[in-house]
């Protein structure tokens, strides 16, 4: 039997790392936060930070190297009412977001269903 050498990589190294997942983040954040369809809730919001904090929050997420300590998602979308169709609007720039760094339908699929378990403590608040 084949005993393997080492583990295998997470989907954070899959994604490309930090630098990807960086850049990643600075494209669907830029995107979501001005498309009509789903920016109503970035009103004054410092987006720098914000693409930050959803960086170390997707690492942190896809198993990488970060610790999120910034708010739960219940407390950062209270008071937003957000909707599934505003979600969606956000799962198109991410993918296609990932699609532009080159990440491949596997690990698309996997961040999809990591983000599809939150929407719940999102959605609505
Ligand atoms: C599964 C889906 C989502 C995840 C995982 C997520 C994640 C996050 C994270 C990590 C933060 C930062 C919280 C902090 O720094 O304490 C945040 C804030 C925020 N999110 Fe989301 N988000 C999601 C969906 C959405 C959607 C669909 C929208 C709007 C279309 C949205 C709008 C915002 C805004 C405006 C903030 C900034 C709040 C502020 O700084 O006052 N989020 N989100």
């Amino acid at each position: 039997p084949t005993v393997p050498l080492a583990p295998a990589p997470s989907l954070f190294e899959r994604l490309g790392g930090m630098a990807n997942v960086r850049a990643v983040v600075d494209d669907f954040v830029s995107q979501v936060s001005a498309d009509p369809r789903s920016k109503r809730t970035f009103d004054g919001v410092n987006l720098s930070r914000l693409k930050a904090s959803v960086t170390t929050h997707l690492c942190s997420l896809s198993g990488g190297p970060c610790k999120y300590e910034g708010d739960s998602m219940a407390l950062a979308h209270r008071g937003m009412a957000l909707t599934p169709e505003e979600l969606n609007v956000m799962g198109d720039y991410v993918d296609r977001a990932l699609i532009r760094r080159g990440v491949a339908r596997t690990e698309r699929d996997e961040l999809k269903a990591i983000l599809d378990r939150l929407a719940g403590e999102v959605l609505n608040k």
